[in-house]
């Protein structure tokens, strides 16, 4: 052990071998990758002072080891520093259960071991990283590491053995394997130091819910403001047809071509059928007759937009100044009531004929 010491003091590792023939003692000591020099001493010298109970002459035993969460020590009597794995490999879960959703704690603790165990072979045989998931701010953290002769598929194999075993301990907060060549740790409060972010090996619950999250409220504002840009148009051009169409009234009303609806109807017999002088391509024509005696030819139009009413009420302005022998007289309109009329004074079959052949 004295010559170890200095050793892990130096370098964080140490394998020694002192003696010779049977009565050879092999040593081997390691921190953790993430402990700081000081720590990685202290810890080294507590784990001394603790394996040595282990010693032949004190308990007749040939070997013994002493696992702290941050260095590891073990003597035997054989040269054991490429060992994977040993009959004496230990799995040690936490005292205290898991208090939330056992389930999706132990799948995403496994998730995470299982992601550390396959970078901490990729990465000089360490790694750590944690995961959060959803509800509560749930946190697990990991730690892999192979000691320092394990490395390659020994390494693999020993975290891969580790993994297994540590899922038994899934219902605790934290669970350990302490194997012969690698040492595995989750647990839900932080226990490992770190410089710079955590790495997230693995797609965490919460990494996963962030995402569909910020995906989700991006969709809704996009149809938010879709729906508030068409409502808004859809207000302000019924606003503008209100505008247009008050103001149009105005006009109508002073206007001497303008024919009341009712007045329209009553002339027509309400649009009766045997009224019915023929059907154009806007619309029906009837005939009327006016409170004043006056035959007249009223269609019924089928458009009636507001838009379209303003439009058609400038033409009727237009055209009812016309007078030609060849055009039937446009006498006017009416456009306030249910549906848009035109009255025309009434052409009798055979002058309908002269009009427009001029005759
Ligand atoms: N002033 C009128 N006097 C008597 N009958 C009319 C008069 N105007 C139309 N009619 C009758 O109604 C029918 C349809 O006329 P309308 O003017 O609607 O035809 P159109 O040429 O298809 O017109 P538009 O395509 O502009 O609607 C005519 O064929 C005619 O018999």
């Amino acid at each position: 052990m004295d010559i170890v010491t200095p050793l892990i003091a130096r370098q964080r590792y140490a394998a020694v071998v002192n003696g010779t023939g049977t009565a050879s003692v092999y040593a081997f000591g390691e921190c953790m990758k993430d402990l700081s020099p000081n720590d990685c001493n202290l810890c080294f010298a507590q784990c001394k002072t603790q394996v040595l109970k282990c010693l032949p002459f004190q308990l007749a035993t040939r070997g013994g080891r002493v696992f702290y969460d941050g260095c590891y020590l073990r003597y035997d009597d054989y040269d054991f520093f490429n060992e994977s794995l040993s009959s004496q490999d230990r799995t040690v879960c936490g005292s205290k259960d898991f208090g939330g959703n056992n389930t999706v704690f132990g799948a995403n603790a496994i998730e995470l071991v299982r992601n550390l165990s396959v970078q901490a072979v990729k990465n000089d045989g360490f790694f750590v990283g944690s995961v959060t998931f959803s509800k509560g701010n749930v946190s697990v953290h990991g730690l892999a590491q192979c000691w320092e002769f394990v490395n390659g598929s020994a390494c693999e194999n020993c975290l891969e053995n580790a993994v297994s075993r540590i899922a038994s301990c899934t219902q605790k907060e934290e669970g350990r394997v302490l194997n012969a060549g690698c040492y595995l740790r989750y647990s839900t409060q932080r226990f490992y130091n770190n410089s710079g972010p955590d790495p997230v090996p693995g797609n965490g619950g919460d990494n996963k819910l962030a995402v569909i999250l910020a995906t989700s409220a991006v969709a809704l504002l996009l149809v938010f403001s879709l729906v508030a840009f068409f409502v808004r148009r859809k207000l302000l051009q019924k606003r503008r047809e209100r505008k247009q169409l008050g103001a149009l009234q105005v006009a109508v009303n002073k206007s001497k071509l303008n024919f009341s609806y009712e007045t329209l109807e009553k002339a027509t017999n309400y649009f009766h059928e045997s009224n019915k002088l023929g059907q154009g391509g806007s619309g029906s024509v009837y005939k009327g007759t006016l409170p004043g005696g006056e035959a007249v030819a009223v269609k019924r139009l089928f458009y009636n937009t507001t838009q379209w009413v303003d439009h058609f009420f400038n033409e009727v302005n237009l055209i009812s100044g016309i007078n030609h022998k060849n055009l039937v007289k446009l006498l006017g309109c009416s456009i306030t009531g249910p549906e848009s009329l035109l009255v025309y004074e009434f052409v009798p079959n055979q002058s309908l004929l002269d009009n427009l052949f001029g005759c």
